[in-house]
């Protein structure tokens, strides 16, 4: 099953203020960068993954991502996370209204492509979703082919998504339960093993060849 993906970002200097203070303020920025760019270097390298949309706060920002092969737009007039979401679904279904669609968070530094794959065949073209590793977040949330998406991403959003009768994956999958939020959930990934860009930024030898 191919599955076109909606990844959303904020200006990558407002982004993740969670996480402010895990490096040097200036660097910052880079390092939300970075964390997008392995989310991104995996998803592109899964072969199930036909169409990758980012929807970013301020394209210019994040141009740089586009030579991952990702394609970028700007968030819609209603600024918010869940709108960002139903834009891009909306875009992709456009083009294909058959189309499986995926809403994926931009901050899986340690995600490689297996772990992805085998979300897809567990979700078996069911509107499933994929809880972060703490179980209160999501990370991934799948349509079903041609059904909506129906984002309810914020706190609480695994609860949120299971209620409106997506199907919770069980499966380990513990590079795409790696989100980045917090210090505490950076030390995770590292121990997990990060793409090139986060350790290059971290100053570190990178875990995953590409
Ligand atoms: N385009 C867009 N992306 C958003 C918006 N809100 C959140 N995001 C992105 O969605 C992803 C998940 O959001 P969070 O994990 O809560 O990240 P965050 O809001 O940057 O983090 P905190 O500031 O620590 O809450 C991140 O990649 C954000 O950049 C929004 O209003 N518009
Ligand atoms: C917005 C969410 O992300 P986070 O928990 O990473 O803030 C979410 O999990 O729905």
């Amino acid at each position: 099953m191919d599955v076109d993906l909606v990844v959303p970002m904020k200006h990558p200097r407002d982004g993740k203020s969670r996480l402010r203070g895990a490096v040097d303020p200036a660097r910052h920025p880079g390092l939300v960068l970075a964390l997008a760019a392995d989310t991104l270097a995996a998803v592109v390298a899964s072969a199930q993954v036909r169409r990758v949309l980012l929807v970013a706060a301020d394209p210019a920002a994040v141009a740089e991502l586009g030579e991952l092969g990702v394609e970028i737009v700007a968030e819609p007039a209603e600024k918010t996370l869940n709108a960002a979401f139903r834009h891009g679904a909306a875009l992709l279904k456009a083009d294909d209204p058959g189309a499986v669609v995926g809403a994926l968070q931009a901050d899986l530094p340690a995600l490689r492509a297996v772990d992805l794959t085998a979300a897809l065949a567990e979700a078996a073209g069911r509107r499933a979703f994929v809880a972060d590793r703490q179980g209160t977040g999501t990370t991934l949330l799948l349509a079903a082919a041609g059904g909506a998406l129906d984002p309810r991403f914020g706190p609480g959003s695994a609860r949120l998504h299971a209620a409106s009768g997506a199907v919770p994956l069980s499966r380990p999958l513990p590079t795409l339960r790696g989100d980045v939020d917090t210090p505490d959930d950076l030390a995770h990934v590292r121990a997990l093993g990060v793409g090139k860009h986060t350790a290059a930024h971290l100053g570190e030898p990178a875990a995953i060849p590409r």
